[in-house]
């Protein structure tokens, strides 16, 4: 295998920055495995601690390093998860340029779920069924709050271990859960983490960015990539609700999977809200009742039994403005709050509207229509991976500036430096608010629909055409006339008198 070398003595520093230091997360995520006490730069044998500056580490590369043994230890994973970090370091993250530069970001590529071949269907819907049934290798679960987290003897942690994808669900949750306020009190369900806010798409694209490299690593392929579904189709069918893909709807029970789906097997966890509100308890692993879905089959709303329209993309895309005050669900004229669909696709703010990624979780219509619980519906993954797609096509058109996103005065956990709660290690909003393919390793096979024509384009264009065919006619009536003077002329109009009698003169000679 070939040796990694870098250029010069200069680039053989890599720079580790400082992420945020103020954190809402409270933690209640940990990590399973110990963090070392001491601080063993090491890394394997690819890199050495050199010196520590103002919020910086250097390192060196080893001699003999390969460029694979390189990325393994540079990337964050490895950094954050397994090799050095004790608790007071457990702040810090490798720069994502330095990855980019150093090349170490394989790329997953996302695709439209109904293009993949049956192949690579099977594949997808195996690997969630496997990520369905295996214990996360990184993570447990608090199933308490921070109040009882000690257990009844004040020295038993009450944290589970938990599957990948139940985590997934886990996380979304947690995020949306009430606060507790004590025995006998309504619980308070003002905070919402993920929702209603600036941070709905970044919180968002993190919680899918940490299952499908949770999944890279437990398939071992790190170009796994989660397809999307492009739920802007319209009308009232479900595409993706085929036994070959997410379900079909069983033949005796109108709201249930066909026993010929994997999924019809799933058993959701997070149902038991009512404990969690009014016993202060905390949703545990504990799978419970099977995945409810009726697609378009919700009676009492007739305005979610259809899909979103193709052209409420190309509104939504062209809503310039990321968010606007006060940031939450009655923000008008929003991009965030439009896609989120609590807005009309053109930005209006409208509370009786639901459109866009709303008005899909909604057409599901059981499971992945009720916020606590929708994750469990594996539709949830694909229907937000297409609502990060548009975010990132809009992020990519409109070139935004950092500072677009809120720094200050969105609801808690949703300005620009605050961590996303529960995510561990603790993550930004600021640092989701890049495109996917230059900066977090991932990018969209996508194409998205055209603006139709206003009426004025179409004026103009009417008027355009009616000119050139005005001059088509009168280019056309020009030659039809000058033709026929021709031929009224004579055959060889070109040949005035004494031409014509040279060449009289010389055809006889020639005979
Ligand atoms: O899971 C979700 C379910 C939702 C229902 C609505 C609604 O607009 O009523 N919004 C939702 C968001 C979700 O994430």
């Amino acid at each position: 295998m070939a040796s990694w070398k870098l250029s010069s003595r200069k680039d053989r520093h890599y720079r580790l920055d400082k992420a945020q230091k103020n954190r809402t997360a409270a933690a209640i995520v940990v990590w399973k495995s110990n963090a070392p006490s001491d601080l063993q730069v090491t890394a394997g044998t690819a890199l050495r601690l050199t010196r520590f500056t103002r919020g910086r580490v250097w390192f060196r590369v080893n001699p003999g390093t390969t460029k694979r043994q390189m990325c393994t230890s540079l990337t964050e994973r490895s950094f954050q998860r397994r090799r050095f970090l004790p608790d007071a370091f457990s702040e810090w993250r490798v720069d994502p340029s330095l990855l980019q530069s150093a090349q170490c970001l394989k790329r997953a590529v996302r695709r439209n779920v109904m293009q993949l071949s049956a192949d690579e269907k099977r594949r997808f819907v195996s690997a969630l069924d496997q990520a369905k049934r295996t214990v996360h290798p990184d993570l447990v679960i608090a199933t308490r709050r921070y109040a009882e987290i000690f257990g009844p003897d004040g020295n038993t942690v009450q944290f589970e271990n938990v599957t990948i994808y139940n985590y997934f669900v886990w996380s979304h949750y947690y995020s949306v859960s009430k606060t507790f306020l004590g025995a006998g009190q309504a619980s308070f369900g003002g905070v919402d983490f993920s929702h209603e806010g600036p941070g709905f798409l970044t919180w968002h694209r993190f919680q899918l960015l940490q299952l499908e490299r949770d999944m890279q690593d437990m398939l071992r392929d790190p170009a796994f990539a989660l397809p999307y579904w492009n739920f802007a189709i319209g009308g009232s069918a479900c595409d993706i609700c085929t036994d070959d893909l997410m379900g079909a709807r069983s033949s005796f029970d109108m709201n249930s999977l066909s026993s010929n789906s994997i999924f019809s097997q799933w058993r959701v966890v997070c149902e038991s809200v009512d404990d969690y509100d009014t016993l202060g308890t905390v949703c545990n692993s504990t799978e419970t009742s099977p995945i409810r879905r009726n697609p378009a089959g919700n009676v009492n709303r007739p305005m979610v039994q259809r899909l979103p329209e193709p052209k409420d993309i190309a509104d939504c895309l062209q809503v310039g403005t990321f968010d606007t005050p006060p940031y939450y669900s009655t923000s008008s004229e929003s991009f965030r709050n439009t896609i989120e669909g609590y807005s009309a696709p053109q930005g209006n703010y409208d509370p009786i509207v639901r459109s866009l990624h709303n008005l899909a979780h909604l057409f599901l219509n059981g499971t992945g229509g009720q916020t606590h619980l929708s994750p469990n519906d594996p539709i949830f993954v694909l229907l937000h991976t297409f609502t990060d797609a548009i975010f990132d096509e809009w992020l990519r058109r409109h070139s935004p500036d950092s500072n677009v996103y809120p720094e200050e005065n969105a609801p808690i956990g949703h300005n620009r430096g605050y961590n996303m709660v529960p995510f561990w290690p603790p993550v930004t909003n600021a640092e989701m608010f890049v495109t996917a393919p230059e900066n977090l390793g991932y990018s969209y096979e996508a194409e998205w629909p055209a603006q139709p024509f206003t009426l004025t384009e179409i004026i103009t264009m009417a008027i355009v055409a009616a000119l050139v065919v005005v001059a088509v006619i009168f280019a056309a009536t020009t030659c039809a006339l000058r033709a026929r003077s021709y031929r009224m002329e004579g055959h060889q109009p070109l040949l005035g008198d004494q031409y014509q009698r040279y060449d009289d003169e010389k055809s006889q000679s020639v005979v």
